[in-house]
């Protein structure tokens, strides 16, 4: 069986981070070894958010509970209310307690937030900005997408197989800085009446540093190379991004560093997506170009991510939205959460060999031909999230008789 090349390792800590709470930082987390015979417990949100957040998540819970059983660790669930689910519910898209109970938990696992029925007002409230808030409440101000071409599945590729062949890559993602949060930002008038809408790119040096020490630390840990993408022929934000990441390199001499627009990224990844190894850039070209490299992997349904600060615990997403458009009939691809567990457990707890269980069964579901609708191709077992889910329980299952 092909191996999953996601090279997640945890981070350690890179010293020059500044932490500004008490709370161990998540890289930094040392594991005790297993000297007590005490069950190792965890507390874990549960965001399952709307559309088909609560079907992947529910795939995902069971996968969560059958790798604990089987590695001797339980988790505590609290499962919350988030995006548009929480806005019919408490009229905000992230109430207070779903806040704090998140804060206050080892790890968080989102589903997915939005959909049509919260579209309608565009002054009003969006689901949407309670994503922005969770992310910018729990400071996880660093985005890690990998896509890997699996072998199972480089004709579900976008690409030509010879280019799609070993394409492995990390998207680093600034997350709670740039436009998505830059102020100011609404609605309004211009000097000829005009209604306009504005947002504003920025982003401050503190902002640039840390992403950037997150980027040069997970491609020194990969294949030594950074590029880092942005707009710095045309934007201020990207031309004081370039610089503090150029000033960064001289203490990585190990990592080759290398810039580049981001419409040629975009064009690049298409081309020739072999030559990335590690891509950091801002929030709103990581969103785009992740979802652009996901069409490398297969499907968007494929990606998982996990979002970490310098404190407090991750969250952990697939980089697919709520897919209203396929909602609540069971044809959900829900491996890019059951990767996202994966990542979870590995970045989080630095429950690695769970992690492999999961990546492993992950890998051999696809063996045995089972796809989603959204990898479908002929010759193989078209199946729903529901059984995609329970085939991937099979396969942790068949793992552990296996090992007896
Ligand atoms: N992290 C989050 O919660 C995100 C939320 N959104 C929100 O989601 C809603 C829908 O946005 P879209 O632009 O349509 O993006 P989307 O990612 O939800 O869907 C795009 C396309 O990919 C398909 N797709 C997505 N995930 C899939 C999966 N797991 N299995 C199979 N097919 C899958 C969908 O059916 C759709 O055709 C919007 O309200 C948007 O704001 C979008 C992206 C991320
Ligand atoms: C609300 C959006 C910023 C969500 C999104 O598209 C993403 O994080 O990938
Ligand atoms: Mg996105």
């Amino acid at each position: 069986m092909a191996s999953l090349q996601l090279n997640l390792k945890p981070f350690k800590t890179p010293t020059p981070f500044k932490h500004t709470s008490s709370s161990t930082p998540k890289w930094g987390k040392i594991q005790c070894s297993a000297t007590s015979t005490k069950k190792k417990s965890y507390n874990i949100t549960l965001l399952p958010g709307d559309g088909i957040g609560p079907e992947v998540v529910s795939v995902a819970k069971q996968v969560l509970n059958l790798t604990a059983s089987l590695e001797g660790i339980e988790f505590k669930y609290q499962e919350m209310p988030v995006g548009g689910a929480a806005l019919d519910l408490t009229g905000v898209p992230l109430p207070e307690e779903t806040l704090s109970v998140a804060k206050q938990s080892d790890a968080i696992l989102l589903g997915a937030i939005g959909g049509y029925k919260w579209d309608a007002n565009e002054k009003h409230l969006k689901p949407e900005t309670g994503l922005l808030q969770l992310r910018e409440g729990l400071g996880v101000f660093a985005n890690l997408r990998p896509a890997t071409v699996l072998p199972q599945l480089i004709d579900s590729s976008t690409l030509k197989r010879e280019v799609a062949q070993g394409v492995d890559l990390m998207v680093v993602r600034e997350l709670t800085g740039g436009i998505y949060f830059g102020k100011p930002r609404g609605f309004g008038k211009n000097e000829n009446g005009d209604e306009i809408g504005f947002n504003t790119e920025v982003y401050a040096t503190y902002e640039i540093d840390r992403i950037a020490r997150v980027a040069f630390e997970t491609a020194r840990k990969r294949r030594g190379k950074l590029c880092s993408v942005d707009k710095a022929n045309v934007l201020e934000a990207s031309i004081l991004w370039r610089k503090r990441v150029t000033m960064m390199a001289s203490e990585y001499p190990d990592v080759e560093l290398t810039h580049m627009y981001v419409d040629n990224a975009a064009m690049q990844l298409i081309r020739d997506p072999k030559q990335f190894d590690t891509i950091v850039t801002n929030n709103i070209f990581g969103d785009i170009l992740s979802d652009e490299a996901s069409m490398l992997t297969g499907s968007i349904g494929m990606l998982p991510s996990a979002s970490i600060g310098d404190s407090g615990p991750g969250l952990y997403e697939p980089i697919h939205g709520s897919a209203p458009d396929i909602a609540g009939q069971d044809k959900a691809n829900p491996l890019a959460t059951v990767l996202s567990v994966a990542m979870l457990l590995k970045y989080g707890l630095q429950e690695e060999a769970a992690a492999k269980r999961i990546e492993n069964a992950v890998l051999e579901t696809l063996d045995k031909g089972f796809r989603t609708g959204d990898l479908f191709s002929t010759g193989m077992r078209l199946v729903g999230c529901k059984e995609m889910g329970e085939e991937v329980l099979k396969s942790i299952d068949s793992q552990r008789l296996a090992a007896v």
